[in-house]
């Protein structure tokens, strides 16, 4: 059907529209002649013009209201600019502006994309799936919107999450737009603010949970499955009651996974992996203490565990080099109110410590920030982690910017320079004592892309820890010693498409080897097989 679309309907559709770059003979065939101004344009010049407008904004946040419009209007002009300007424009599409969006997201909406799933349409699912605007639909990312980013319970507003990191899947693993479908489960909110905003777009009830909260995401899945069977589902910013639950019921059901829980660890313990060798250590070596027990926290100490146990620990001597504190304490034998997932790691310490006290008693040489808590690593703290260590690893990873346990120049300026930094959310380079930092993200959109990628491509079931171990050490071998002596741990945005290319490969492989593979028809060559499917934005 959208091969004949011709004439002002061909204009006005942004999935296939070329705007002004359609060429004098394209014009007459498609009944465009007259409906644009003469001089046919290149995308090149496109890119060029519409670089210049999104400079002309001053905030972050009306720069993503213009590109979000843009995308509306030439899809494939929206992402050719990112994908040349990938390191100026992701914040301004993702982590940190995603989530000023998000927290306006029933006011500004003007374009809406992907799709929503509410509880009161239970029973109708596999119907309603009918109205996707894709037809074909290979990655979906699925949030029910209870812990966004740092910001918790948005609703519907958390909508942004998923869009935003569909955009990943298309720039760093080239997974067409047309096959990635966002979608936002509402359930509710417990977000009082919301509740009472007479412009908020979700249902305006408490969060259901339970039996009826279990049979819809069960519908979903269900509904999901007969639609496109071949689809891979990432979890995104489900809250921990929800998260460990939901990962660990599907994960042998359906090619899913979850990004906090899996991707987040994979990013952690990449940065480990880089940390570690600017020390010359072994993640081994360290004594790692996390700020934060949730989903993101836990997932990444247990697969630090298996980076220690993959380094000839046994599983008990990992976890004996790992301590974990949430926002009621040290996670510790002696408390009644741990979840299942953080008793492997509690240990039999006084649960009135406080953070800083915590520290005083392990002696971490890393500490990790997971809490959605900004500001948590004091001063005071990360002295003491100089004091303590001669190259403190210094890990602030709750998003966005605000939600930072510290900041770049913090962590440089408290350890004299001597910080191992990096952040979940973007901060600026810092010069400090006349040396210039270049601290980039510790994000998950490291790790998910490719991860997903494989899932697509194999249709395994779950993500073994064996193969985000891998995942882990593609992004930590494309760290250069420049980039460590420079201070960044992670290495720069241009290696995005060949980490996920190599991810995915990895991520088929072990399928095939462990018989997780539901999909028959994967060539002998992966290399090529991945290349293959990997779209690049193109006029067609
Ligand atoms: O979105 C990000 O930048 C990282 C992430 O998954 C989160 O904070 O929940
Ligand atoms: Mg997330």
């Amino acid at each position: 059907m959208t091969e004949t679309l011709k004439g002002n309907a061909l204009l006005q559709n942004g999935t296939l529209s070329k705007g002004t770059a359609y060429t004098a003979e394209e014009r007459k065939a498609l009944g465009l002649t007259g409906l644009l101004p003469p001089m046919p344009a290149s995308i090149g010049m496109q890119e060029e013009a519409m670089m210049e407008v999104y400079h002309s904004f001053s905030t972050p946040l009306q720069k993503s209201i213009f590109l979000d419009a843009l995308r509306a209007a030439n899809e494939t002009l929206f992402f050719r600019m990112l994908m040349d300007n990938v390191d100026e424009l992701l914040p301004v599409v993702y982590t940190p502006t995603v989530g000023d969006f998000c927290k306006q997201y029933s006011h500004l909406l003007r374009f809406p994309r992907g799709m929503f799933l509410s509880i009161e349409d239970k029973g109708h699912l596999a119907e309603i799936l009918n109205n996707a605007p894709q037809k074909e639909v290979d990655m979906i990312v699925v949030t029910d919107g209870e812990r966004i980013l740092g910001l918790g319970d948005l609703g519907i507003n958390g909508h942004g999450i998923p869009v935003g990191k569909l955009v990943f899947y298309t720039v760093c693993a080239g997974v067409d737009p047309a096959k990635c479908l966002g979608i936002t489960l509402d359930v509710g909110t417990n977000r009082e603010r919301y509740l009472k905003d007479p412009l908020y777009l979700g249902h305006r009830h408490e969060r259901v949970r339970g039996k009826e909260y279990d049979e819809f995401i069960e519908e979903f899945f269900q509904a999901v499955k007969a639609k496109w069977p071949n689809c891979a589902i990432q979890f995104e910013d489900f809250a921990n009651q929800n998260a460990f639950r939901l990962l660990d019921r599907y994960r042998n059901r359906y090619a899913c996974f979850s990004d906090d829980i899996q991707g987040t660890a994979g990013a952690v313990v990449a940065g480990f992996f880089s940390a570690c060798r600017a020390k010359g250590t072994k993640v081994s070596d360290e004594r790692i203490m996390f700020l934060g027990a949730g989903e993101s926290g836990t997932g990444s100490s247990r697969l630090l565990v298996e980076a220690m146990k993959e380094e000839g620990l046994t599983e008990e001597e990992a976890r004996s080099k790992i301590w974990l504190f949430d926002i009621n304490g040290p996670i510790s034998t002696r408390r009644s109110d741990i979840a299942d997932y953080m008793k492997p790691f509690a240990k039999d310490v006084d649960p009135s410590l406080t953070f800083e006290a915590y520290v005083d008693l392990v002696k971490p040489t890393a500490i990790v920030g997971l809490s959605t808590c900004g500001g948590a690593f004091t001063e005071s703290i990360v002295r003491k982690m100089a004091a303590m260590n001669d190259r403190p690893i210094i890990f602030a990873l709750s998003n966005p910017n605000s939600h930072s346990e510290c900041s770049a120049e913090q962590a440089y300026e408290w350890t004299d320079g001597w910080a191992l930094f990096c952040s979940g959310s973007p901060f600026e380079p810092v010069t400090y004592n006349r040396k210039t930092f270049v601290p980039r993200q510790g994000n998950n959109y490291f790790i998910f892309p490719g991860i997903g990628l494989g899932a697509i491509l194999s249709g395994c079931t779950g993500i073994p820890p064996e193969v985000l171990l891998l995942a882990s050490h593609t992004v930590a071998d494309c760290v250069t010693d420049a980039d460590l002596a420079q201070g960044s741990l992670f290495p720069p945005s241009s290696f995005m498409r060949k980490i996920s290319h190599d991810i995915a490969v990895n991520v088929i492989r072990n399928a095939q080897k462990t018989g997780r593979c539901a999909r028959t028809d994967i060539p002998a060559d992966l290399d090529q097989y991945v290349t293959d499917y990997m779209y690049s934005p193109e006029y067609r």
